[in-house]
């Protein structure tokens, strides 16, 4: 039996993927996590005439992995840095459509492909659904770090408010969770984010850190799949 959660996903990616990935376009970007799961399960119900016209730009080793396995052509953004639409996962999605993403450790390659695309757009299921970031995602905001920089901007992220930020560590491995690029991860709970904007160029000002999981002014459409199996559509 899938779980209302799992249908949730499964509708938003289903509905997305139907009203954004167009016949003629020809790049499309990846995102990553469990909802994109879906998304590259609808992709493959295409017509594969035209799959094989077109070129799928993965966002991580897992979304690399589910694009391969469906036998779909990859390529990335220094080949093709001009994307159609890219359809992305959130964490969390506020009602401006600013996203908290990295939950998955993967933003950084996420937050390229959602910037060189025309479009934008984010599935997700109705636990992902807030008003202002931090309502729902306790976590906190992902920051990819180099490692060596580190502790310096663990000790910066406190300065700037955040007294529980902390090196997401490894489940299956002992030490840090190390990225798809090599490096660290830092959630930072930063409370209620009323203005993401700015605690975007907060973060981002920190030296050693690469990527904020903070996705500001970028997505145009979220569809979130709702509990009674219906798909709610939040527009800019
Ligand atoms: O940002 C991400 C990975 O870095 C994911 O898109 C985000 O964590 C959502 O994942 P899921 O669809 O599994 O809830």
């Amino acid at each position: 039996m899938t779980s209302l959660i799992e249908q949730a996903k499964q509708k938003a990616a289903y509905q997305a993927v139907d009203e954004h990935v167009l016949p003629t376009h020809r790049v499309i970007g990846v995102g990553s996590g469990s909802t994109v799961v879906h998304v590259v399960a609808r992709l493959l119900q295409r017509d594969p005439e035209l799959n094989a016209k077109t070129v799928f730009i993965p966002t991580s080793f897992q979304s690399r992995g589910l694009l391969l396995d469906g036998g779909l052509t990859v390529g990335d953004v220094e080949q093709y840095p001009d994307i159609d639409v890219t359809i992305d996962g959130a964490d969390e999605v506020d009602a401006q459509l600013n996203a908290i993403k990295g939950g998955g450790a993967a933003h950084l390659q996420e937050k390229v492909v959602a910037e060189a695309a025309k479009k934008f757009v984010i599935v997700a299921d109705y636990r992902k659904d807030s008003k202002v970031l931090g309502e729902q995602w306790l976590k906190g905001v992902p920051v990819e770090v180099v490692p060596f920089a580190w502790r310096a901007v663990l000790k910066k992220l406190q300065a700037q408010g955040s007294n529980d930020a902390k090196l997401r560590m490894a489940v299956a491995k002992a030490g840090p969770v190390v990225t798809d690029n090599g490096n660290f991860i830092i959630d930072a709970p930063f409370g209620l984010i009323n203005d993401p904007v700015k605690c975007l160029r907060d973060i981002k000002l920190i030296t050693g850190v690469v990527e904020v999981g903070l996705f500001c002014n970028m997505a145009e459409v979220a569809y979130f799949g709702c509990e009674d199996g219906s798909v709610t559509i939040r527009t800019k």
